[in-house]
């Protein structure tokens, strides 16, 4: 497909609102304002902003006359309004569309029995795309190969962008980057909650909470050591990271072991989701 692909977003949220921003921030996405429509009755405040901003074209539903020329529908709907977007959706498509859905759970063979045959990318993303700070991890059935380039340019100003052959890997990438951000975001108010018990003011507890996991983050992109070197740097034998550490990979598995079933039940729901019924 040539740069001048014709997308149409499907729900302009999150993480539809991360990947329009990227594409219109980053000019090695391709895409151009006049090559976007965004279809949603409510879309977020950041999107709304881009819309006047870029003047693109929106609108609550799809008409066929305004899908006609579309090549791409990029599916950001939450998983329990699949079905009725796919009935507003599926008979407006043009045949030669192909389908990007960035949705949790719904797997390829659930688009094309809604949606047709048609080539498909299933994407999972994570809601740091809204600073190129994800990352992506994607399938393609087998008409899908040949957007399989166009995906990636669309996928990239989200963060690096990897690819599986095996569809059921994406509820695994699903547990550990889909949904990771929130496990990080919790250990971040965990460590201000533990800070605001020992003494200290709320506000600095919050503060130094977030600075560290910021730090530490800076110190993994930063750096070529692995995680367990780094967390080894800043264990001095007998210290008091050691004393924290005893606590956090003891009893019964520790730290280590809540986060494998936590990432577990979060792929088993994944799985879930794509087989349970309609409006769940
Ligand atoms: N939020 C996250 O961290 C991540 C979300 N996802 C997936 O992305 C998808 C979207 O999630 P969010 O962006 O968080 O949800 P969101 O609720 O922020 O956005 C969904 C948007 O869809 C719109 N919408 C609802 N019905 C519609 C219809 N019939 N036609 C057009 N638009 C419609 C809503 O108005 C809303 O703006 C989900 O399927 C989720 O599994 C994937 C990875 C991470
Ligand atoms: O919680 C969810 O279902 C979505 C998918 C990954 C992150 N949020």
């Amino acid at each position: 497909m040539s740069k001048s692909t014709k997308i149409a977003l499907i729900g302009a949220g999150n993480m539809g609102g991360a990947l329009v921003a990227g594409w219109l921030r980053t000019k090695r996405s391709g895409v151009t304002p006049q090559d976007l429509i965004i279809i949603d009755p409510a879309p977020s405040d950041v999107v709304q902003a881009l819309i006047e901003q870029y003047q693109l074209r929106h609108v609550a539903t799809a008409t066929a006359k305004l899908l006609a020329e579309i090549d791409l529908a990029v599916l950001a709907v939450k998983p329990q309004a699949l079905e009725k977007t796919a009935a507003e959706l599926a008979p407006q498509l043009p045949a030669q569309c192909a389908i990007l859905s960035l949705m949790a759970g719904i797997t390829m063979t659930r688009l094309t029995t809604l949606f047709g045959d048609r080539p498909v990318v299933r994407a999972m993303s994570n809601t740091a795309a809204a600073l190129g700070a994800g990352i992506s991890v994607c399938v393609a059935n087998d008409a899908g190969s040949a957007i399989e380039t166009l995906a990636t340019r669309l996928l990239k100003v989200a963060g690096p962008v990897e690819w599986v052959n095996d569809e059921r890997l994406i509820g695994a990438a699903t547990a550990v980057s889909g949904s990771g951000p929130a496990y990080v975001f919790l250990l971040a108010e965990a460590l201000a909650g533990a800070g605001f018990a020992e003494g200290l003011p709320r506000e600095l507890a919050d503060k130094l909470a977030r600075q560290t996991i910021i730090g530490a983050g800076a110190l993994l992109a930063g750096s070529d050591k692995t995680p367990q070197e780094l967390r080894r740097s800043v264990t001095s034998p007998g210290g008091t990271t050691q004393a924290a550490i005893d606590v956090l990979m003891g009893g019964g598995g520790g730290l280590p072991e809540l986060v494998r079933q936590a990432v577990s039940a979060a792929e088993r729901r994944s799985r879930q989701m794509g087989a349970e019924p309609p409006g769940r």
